[in-house]
């Protein structure tokens, strides 16, 4: 059993959920344990929960709701930011646990603090900006009112690869909306949500109002999904479960919002400043050990360029740590577990079978575990499997391309439509080519787009809805037309 020393012990719960405003067991009493993906280490039990202590939750969360939404704005607002307050108090405690249950290198698991608490921060300042509108009427004795409402009961199902920023970028909009949220976290890192739990509490967030269920996906999943009383559900995950999660919420006619798998292409053309292409592809494809649906996934890199730019890269993906996230220095962790190992294995062993040159890396780290040397691959085919999945690994391969028009084409040929990057100094180029990339968001000469106030999804097979930004808490609201006649 791993020992984590923290300054507020208090943040690492065992053996019990937030349900209903106290901290229970499952009615089974069963629990099921979270390790450390560096070492291999018991880190603490969580409750194995179903679907019964779901519809508890989705009960509670509706009287919990009747009283929240009508706390004024500027109450859920002074409330969320205490929470914000708390989390950035207790900054090196969460990441602590993050990298403890995650894997990520310390640094990144304080960045993730940060970044998941300023999506409170701006949602909190947010709750104060729903505006309605009036809309001039066609009728003399008519007045046309828009009210903007809480859309009520709602729920979010979220992976193992941003434990804390992807349930606040959900939480944050819903709670200042006036809704409620029942969070299920991924199995493996179900403690970084326990702990958000236990400083929402104390940051006076009413019993009921914010709720983190763990334990068997499918069931918990299904029971959300079945219920009338839950009127929206936001996912982050594989576009697999994504379906899965529409499908079941088709009966009730759910609210989405799906944020699922990308595909990234990363441009490199030929007129780019190329060091700063290096360090923008160094940022996207290997933060999080390459774990992000950002990820550059394809790196398309003009003729001209090609081989500087591969040694380049290759030269820069040495200097990187790879080791336990808590040692100094290391900026590359683990794999999340041996499944995500094999994939990336498969990936590359199949680019080399189709003509990839292998640069650098392209196997388990002698760390052991699982590890992964960081690797580029080069002149890859567009027949090999990175090009049509995501790897969700440390690899970078490398695809050549001769024309501007080759390249748009090569980018959009994926059913995934989240993240695109490209660095070029051609203003003209700039805008043509971001008017013509398929995808939601478009890096341009940077590797690194994500950020509170800009709005974050796909297009295509990538997802629905959009979290952040004045957009993100649209998400969480339902419009009302007021007709009013006869004045
Ligand atoms: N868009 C993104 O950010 C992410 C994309 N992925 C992609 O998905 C691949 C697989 O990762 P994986 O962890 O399996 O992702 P999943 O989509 O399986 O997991 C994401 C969340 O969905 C839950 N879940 C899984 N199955 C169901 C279900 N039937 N009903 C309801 N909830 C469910 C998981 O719970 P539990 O953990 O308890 O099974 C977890 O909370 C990765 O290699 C990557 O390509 C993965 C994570 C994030
Ligand atoms: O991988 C994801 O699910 C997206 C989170 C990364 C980010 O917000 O940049």
């Amino acid at each position: 059993m791993m020992t984590l020393e923290l300054n507020y012990p208090a943040l690492l719960k065992q053996n019990a959920a937030l349900l209903a405003g106290s901290w229970v067991a499952a009615d089974s009493g069963e629990y099921f344990a979270v390790y450390n993906p560096a070492t291999g280490v018991m880190i603490a039990q969580v409750p194995r929960m179903g679907r019964v202590e779901t519809e508890r939750a989705i009960a509670a969360a509706a009287v919990a709701q009747k009283q929240w939404r009508t706390l004024t704005a500027k109450d859920r607002s002074a409330r969320l930011k205490t929470w914000f307050a708390l989390i950035m108090q207790h900054q090196e405690d969460l990441a602590r646990i993050l990298t403890a249950e995650q894997g990520k290198p310390l640094a990144e698991a304080r960045g993730e603090i940060a970044y998941g608490a300023s999506f409170i921060e701006w949602f909190a300042e947010e709750a104060k900006r729903v505006y309605g509108e009036v809309i001039p009427a066609p009728l003399g004795d008519r007045r046309l009112l828009v009210l903007k409402q809480p859309i009520g009961v709602t729920a979010a199902i979220t992976p193992w690869n941003f434990p804390t920023a992807m349930i606040t970028r959900k939480a944050a909009p819903a709670l200042a909306a006036g809704c409620t949220m029942i969070v299920k976290p991924a199995e493996q890192t179900p403690l970084s949500a326990l702990a958000l739990a236990v400083l929402a509490e104390e940051a006076g967030i009413p019993a009921g109002v914010f709720q983190v269920i763990t334990g068997d996906a499918r069931e918990i999943g299904a029971a959300i999904c079945a219920s009338p009383v839950v009127t929206k559900l936001s996912f982050t995950g594989s576009t697999e479960v994504g379906r899965i999660l529409m499908r079941q919420s088709a009966d009730t006619i759910k609210k989405l919002s799906l944020e699922l798998g990308g595909n990234a292409p990363f441009i490199v053309f030929d007129d780019a400043d190329l060091d700063a292409a290096v360090e923008g592809a160094i940022a996207s494809k290997y933060r999080n050990a390459g774990q992000t649906c950002v990820c550059a996934n394809r790196l398309f890199v003009q003729d001209g360029v090609f081989d500087t730019f591969a040694q380049k890269l290759a030269d820069r993906v040495a200097q990187l740590q790879v080791g336990d996230g808590f040692v100094d220095g290391v900026t590359q962790g683990p794999l999340i577990d041996d499944a995500a190992l094999a994939k990336v294995e498969s990936h590359v062993a199949d680019a080399i079978a189709k003509g990839a040159r292998l640069v650098s890396g392209g196997k388990r780290h002698s760390l052991g575990g699982t590890f992964y040397e960081p690797t580029v691959l080069a002149d890859v085919s567009p027949d090999s499997l990175v090009f049509g999945e995501e790897t969700f690994g440390p690899v970078a391969p490398l695809f050549r391309f001769k024309t501007d028009d080759e390249v748009i084409e090569l980018a959009n040929r994926t059913e995934f439509g989240l993240a695109s990057y490209f660095f070029s100094r051609d203003i003209g180029r700039i805008w043509r080519v971001a008017e013509a990339l398929e995808y939601g968001m478009v890096g341009v000469n940077t590797g690194i787009i994500s950020n509170e106030v800009a709005p974050f999804g796909g297009v295509k097979q990538s997802g629905l809805g959009r979290e952040g930004s004045h957009h993100g808490i649209d998400e969480y609201l339902e419009i009302k037309y007021v007709a009013m006649a006869g004045l």
